[in-house]
């Protein structure tokens, strides 16, 4: 082919500063985009071990191509996508922190509206995506960035689902276990945007207490401890159960009151995490119908004013 690489071309176009860090996928590294001056993260994506060493993985690639379409304010920018050096770079807009940072630092008081404000930051985002049938499958604080001035952001949208399809090596890190709906845990292959729901009912009871609500340490554990909160789901709650994969009949644990929980939420607020936290994903509520719900409605009515 007789073009100018435009891979090299890219790079070029890109200064890297320090590495930010490693996740997942790979090593993420801050750099300067010199044609506008911004900052910006790159994640480099590491190699899987089927892919070949000299070629592109297409279906990535053309997935990829979607995510550039995603264009929200509470989504982070992927600006541009290249191939150097036989590796693919995802480039990012450059996000200050992120909300697990916010919610460990004891010396940031979070106010009902700032929880209110956050949560509803990650509902319109995934209700973006999910209106274009794009799954998160990764949300957890970690994954929630915030710029500079304050706007929270969901990174690594459709990540997973591009590089972590179920028979992935990666793919156990690839949800992480605190977040993860009974539905994963049970072993379904087929699931939908509910996955979503449950943890960003995961991630709003973790901005109500100040520290992780389900904190599992193997599968196992996390299915208990789920249970432990909510109760042991019934055949009625949850009819389709007992088909999948992993299922296993618990010993039965009683549901304590959602209150004794959250000792400090509004009714509204504990309202709409118990329908969020609907065993059953199809009762689960969808994210569309959790911004219509009260616990939302009155903050959205300020925001438009
Ligand atoms: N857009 C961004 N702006 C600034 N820093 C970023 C950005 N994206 C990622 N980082 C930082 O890069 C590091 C690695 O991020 P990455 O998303 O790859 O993994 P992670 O979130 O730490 O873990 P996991 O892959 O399990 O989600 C983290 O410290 C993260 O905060």
């Amino acid at each position: 082919m007789g073009e100018v690489n435009p891979c090299k071309k890219l790079a070029d176009r890109y200064l890297k500063r320090e590495v930010l860090g490693e996740g997942t996928y790979g090593v993420v590294f801050k750099a300067i985009d010199t044609q506008t001056g911004q900052m910006v993260a790159i994640k480099k994506i590491r190699k899987r071990i089927d892919e070949p060493l000299d070629g592109v993985n297409f279906t990535a690639l053309r997935e990829i191509k979607l995510l550039k379409e995603l264009k929200h304010s509470n989504i982070v920018d992927l600006i541009d996508v290249f191939q150097y050096k036989q590796n693919l770079h995802l480039v990012f807009e450059f996000m200050e922190t992120d909300l697990e940072a916010v919610i460990r630092d004891r010396n940031i008081f979070l106010s009902p509206a700032d929880i209110k404000s956050y949560f509803l930051m990650i509902l319109k985002g995934l209700a973006y995506c999910h209106k274009k049938w794009v799954l998160h499958r990764d949300v957890k604080p970690n994954n929630l960035l915030i710029g500079q001035n304050g706007q929270l952001k969901l990174a690594d949208f459709g990540l997973s689902q591009i590089f972590g399809d179920p028979d992935h090596e990666f793919v156990d890190q690839a949800f992480a276990r605190w977040y993860r709906a009974p539905e994963l845990l049970f072993g379904a292959k087929k699931y939908g945007s509910g996955v979503d729901v449950w943890a960003a009912a995961c991630v709003f009871a973790e901005l109500l207490l100040r520290r992780p609500f389900l904190e599992g340490s193997t599968d196992t554990h996390q299915t208990r401890r789920i249970f432990t909160a909510f109760g042991t789901p019934s055949p009625s709650q949850w009819p389709d159960m007992m088909y999948l994969k992993y299922y296993v009949q618990e010993k039965y644990i009683p549901a304590p009151p959602l209150r004794s929980l959250f000792p400090m939420a509004s009714d509204d607020a504990l309202d709409l995490l118990s329908k969020m936290f609907t065993y059953d994903p199809n009762a689960r509520i969808s994210v569309q119908k959790a911004l219509e719900h009260r616990y939302c409605i009155a903050l959205n009515i300020l925001l438009k004013e």
